[in-house]
């Protein structure tokens, strides 16, 4: 693919084509526990994760005075967690040049959501939410607010236009929740839906579905508003390469200020993190695993970072060295050379897509992810550039929105897999350290070696090496009451939260208190190669914290076993607990295991329990509202 990068294009446009192929900044999450319990916890705000500190520059002036003093009519909003809806948003508004028309795009955190009540004083106003679902169908951190703002009802939005994006994955069981929710509301509020919602699937090809999504609803906005198609646009870029003036201070891989670093100051969230150390970097499965499985402990002591079982640490990486450096020699860049990338728009609210000034080694290395799918539209801006026909033709072909164009582009660029970026971890702890362990992400399609951008990353962080790291709020708890009893379904690295609930109810017990009985599913695939944490269990058991420990090895017998098959071995227990009140946790695969798992709890309740079909149904949904069921899943 790079080959072809290297065919045509000049120094700069080299640059700013891969800076911005690179995509969004890339983090992980994983979740944490504190052995001491916190009295009172920092709350850190967690958005989208392009860091805004330094590119922000519009941020006391009302987006509606921007759109009346800027004569634009367009407003993009966004929810967005890891930075996809974002990028999809900046993408809606560079297509608005086609039409010479400009849009105002904002990330719902830095505004006062109350001044969408003033949008209909803008002429023919057209509103459009790229939104993503998270969690359990809940809106992405930086768009709680707007979410909360619009479903309270008290916004009045007649006289506006407006279409939705919704992100989502077909694997989870609230797919697309938020963007169908927001859809019907804006509705509700007055607004007149000017194209059906879009929605987006990032199981099957998110990308795909949103190039068909937008091919079809651009000119039928044009068609509402009257507008004329200026064919001269249509190559704008969004930003441009400035070189930078020798001894400015560069950022160096901070997120928010320069020298954030060296001189940390809290609250630290997604635009400040923690540079924390690592402590310990060991290795859980044994020599019989053809896996790898880190156990990796940070420190934050000092940092008055705030956390307890059942959060979430995200940890930023930085891309594999060896990659960078492949790439630089391609592309013949200086890799020292300080550079800044502007926004061609100087209205417009993020001047540069990542902290600017810096060196195209740092902007390789921590702001872009260079392992992610080359996005259409930028292999369409490559095309351009591009002098042998033949590449060009098929690099044209790939960024078209037509059937071939699509099918070509799901084959080579999402089923070939020319990147990743994975997301599967967790938690635990003592005092002062954030625990977490991951399974490593490796893999070759063909002769490629695919590696996890964040597991290889982590893999190579010795103790004393650093990162920087930041703790965001789960909405998974224990109860409150430390006498409740809880069942606990956590197979692989979702056994990972439980590991701090297990801790937080030994902290309790050592205190004095009286605390109930404690259930866990675990499930690996066998006993002598990937059962993780097997001591610390056997120590939980003989504590008497962990009552009722139940492990399913699918590959240690010729028959599977899975987590669901012992839970329905024990459905007697199972019913009689949670019959008396017991909390049910599930962390780990959204795919399969959950699903799994759901339903064979509603058989207990039907088989065990006693209740009909209806009746099961009902009280797993009771059970869920009042949370006495909470699950972090992922797929
Ligand atoms: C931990 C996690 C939870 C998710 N929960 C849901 C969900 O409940 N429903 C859904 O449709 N998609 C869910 N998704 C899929 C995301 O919405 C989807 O990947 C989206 O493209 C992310 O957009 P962003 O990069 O702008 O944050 C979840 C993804 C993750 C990683």
């Amino acid at each position: 693919m790079l080959s072809w990068i290297v065919s045509g294009l000049d120094t700069s446009d080299l640059v700013v084509l891969t800076l911005l192929a690179g995509g969004a900044i890339i983090f992980l999450i994983m979740k944490v526990l504190n052995q001491q319990p916190s009295s009172s916890r920092y709350s850190p705000t967690v958005a989208s994760i392009t860091p805004s500190s330094a590119v922000t520059s519009k941020s006391n002036q009302s987006f509606i005075d921007r759109m009346k003093n800027e004569n634009r009519q367009v407003l993009i909003m966004y929810g967005s967690q890891t930075g996809t809806a974002e990028e999809m948003s900046g993408r809606l508004a560079k297509d608005l040049t086609r039409y010479s028309k400009k849009a105002v795009v904002v990330d719902p955190e830095d505004i006062e959501c109350e001044d969408l009540n003033r949008l209909n004083e803008i002429e023919d106003a057209l509103l459009v939410l790229c939104i993503a679902t998270y969690g359990e169908g809940d809106p992405t951190d930086n768009a709680v607010t707007l979410v909360e703002y619009l479903n309270a009802g008290d916004c009045d939005l007649s006289g506006v236009r407006f279409a939705v994006f919704g992100l989502g994955n077909k694997t989870y069981e609230h797919f697309n929740e938020i963007g169908k929710q927001m859809d019907q509301q804006l509705e509700k509020l007055g607004a007149k839906r000017i194209f059906q919602m879009g929605l987006g699937d990032d199981d099957a090809n998110l990308e795909e579905d949103f190039m068909i999504w937008r091919e079809a609803f651009l000119p039928k906005v044009a068609e509402e508003f009257g507008w004329e198609l200026n064919t001269e646009a249509e190559t704008m870029r969004q930003y441009q390469m400035e070189p930078v003036e020798e001894g400015k201070a560069l950022f160096k891989g901070e997120f928010g200020r320069l020298g954030a670093y060296e001189r940390p100051r809290p609250p630290f969230d997604v635009k400040n993190p923690y540079l924390a150390t690592v402590a310990i970097n060991d290795e859980l499965h044994t020599e019989h695993s053809d896996r790898s499985c880190r156990h990796i402990e940070f420190s934050v002591e000092g940092s008055r970072i705030r956390y307890e079982a059942g959060d979430h640490l995200a940890v930023f990486p930085t891309n594999d060295p060896a990659l960078v450096d492949r790439l630089i020699e391609m592309l013949k860049f200086e890799p020292d050379r300080a550079f800044r990338l502007v926004n061609v728009d100087e209205d417009a609210s993020k001047r540069h897509p990542f902290p600017c000034p810096t060196t195209f080694r740092t902007a390789l290395s921590h702001y872009v992810d260079i392992c992610a799918p080359v996005k259409s539209h930028v292999l369409k801006a490559i095309s351009e550039y591009c002098t042998d026909e033949t590449e060009k033709e098929f690099l044209n072909k790939l960024s078209t929105a037509n059937e071939e164009g699509l099918k070509e582009y799901a084959r080579y660029i999402v089923k070939e897999r020319r990147s990743i970026v994975d997301y599967r971890f967790v938690t635990q702890t003592e005092r002062g350290k954030i625990a977490i362990c991951a399974v490593v992400t490796k893999y070759t399609i063909g002769d490629r070696l695919i590696n996890g951008v964040c597991t290889r990353y982590l893999t190579k962080k010795e103790a004393g090496s650093k990162s920087p790291v930041f703790v965001r709020k789960s909405t998974m708890r224990l109860p409150h009451r430390t006498t409740t009893e809880v069942i606990m379904i956590g197979p692989g690295t979702g056994f990972a939260p439980f590991r701090g609930f297990l801790q937080d109810r030994q902290f309790h017990k050592n205190a004095g208190k009286e605390v109930g009985a404690m259930h866990l599913y675990y499930g690996c695939r066998h006993p002598d190669h990937d059962y993780i944490y097997k001591e610390e269990l056997a120590q939980f058991q003989e504590d008497g914290i962990l009552t009722h420990l139940n492990c399913a090895f699918s590959r240690a017998q010729e028959k599977k076993v899975y987590v669901q098959d012992r839970l329905w071995e024990t459905r007697d227990r199972i019913w009689t607990a949670i019959n008396a009140g017991a909390h049910v946790y599930i962390c780990g695969d959204a795919r399969n295991m959950a699903r799994d798992v759901q339903s064979t709890l509603q058989k207990i309740f039907r088989e065990i329990g006693g209740k009909s079909e209806t009746e099961a149904v009902s009280f797993f949904k009771e059970m869920e509202k009042t949370k006495r069921y909470q699950a972090d899943v992922w797929s």
